[in-house]
């Protein structure tokens, strides 16, 4: 079942700077979302936000029919909201399988009042299956062996992508996830967010600087500039509009 995304009016301020201000998205279940804007706009604060990573002074966070704000960030976990990092998080000295397993598996122990001490054999061949699944899905099983530290940079994003979508989240925020691929990679990356978007349901809110993945790949797009949301409508709207040309894509835009 598909879950949407509601974040209302979230405003995060660090000292004398406002890095989000009053912003508003509202992001589809079964659908990708672009949140672009140039560096510094206040796109990971505002992530940081919805994960509860940050205290906003104000404003909301609804996923589905849960209100996640003033939640803590690993509650906001267990209700399905996943999330990655601009800088890779992996475990670089374990194996590409043991990475993507510890979504899951984290995920499943934060269910059980003992953590990781009691996993039932259930609960480990679920961990398996959807490992399993997810390395598919991103084209990496014959890599699942391999040590992370030794794989190349479109590798490990593979690798940080299967463990996000190998968890049970409903939602999941990908901060610029394409970042360091090459052009043949980058489209290989959106095939495998679109297509996983389409069979689970799952929502994605993405924030990207690669703008023919976002081209590819985003129904909406929301802008952020100087931690304002200044223009939000259907892919094609926003590459066509005149104050998003002129606030983020300059001359260098997609057609
Ligand atoms: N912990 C912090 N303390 C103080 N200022 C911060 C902090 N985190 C972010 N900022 C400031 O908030 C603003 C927004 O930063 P943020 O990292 O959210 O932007 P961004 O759009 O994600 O940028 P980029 O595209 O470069 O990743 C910037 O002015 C940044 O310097």
């Amino acid at each position: 079942m598909s879950v949407d995304l509601d974040v209302r009016n979230v405003t995060v301020k660090f000292g004398g700077i406002t890095a989000v201000n009053d912003a508003t998205v509202y992001a589809k279940g079964g659908t990708i979302t672009g949140l672009i804007g140039p560096n510094g706009a206040g796109k990971t604060t505002f992530f940081n936000a919805c994960t509860g990573r940050n205290r906003p002074t104000s404003g909301t966070v609804q996923l589905g029919d849960h209100r996640l704000d003033g939640h803590r960030t690993s509650n906001r976990a267990h209700h399905g909201l996943g999330r990655t990092f601009q800088r890779m998080e992996l475990f670089e000295s374990l194996s590409v399988a043991e990475n993507v397993r510890t979504g899951p598996s984290a995920h499943f122990s934060s269910f059980r009042l003992l953590g990781q001490i009691y996993a039932t054999r259930k609960e480990a061949a679920e961990v398996n299956r959807r490992a399993n699944e997810a390395m598919e899905r991103c084209g990496i099983t014959h890599l699942a062996n391999k040590t992370v530290g030794d794989l190349s940079t479109g590798h490990r994003r593979l690798v940080e992508l299967a463990r996000a979508i190998a968890t049970p989240f409903k939602f999941l925020l990908l901060d610029e996830p394409s970042s360091g691929l090459d052009v043949s990679e980058t489209h290989v990356f959106g095939k495998v967010l679109t297509d996983f978007v389409a069979d689970t349901g799952t929502g994605i809110l993405i924030v990207e600087h690669d703008m023919p993945l976002v081209a590819e790949i985003c129904e909406r797009i929301y802008v952020l500039d100087f931690g304002k949301i200044i223009y939000e409508g259907t892919t094609q709207q926003a590459l066509h509009s005149e104050l998003v040309r002129a606030a983020y894509l300059g001359e260098a835009s997609v057609a």
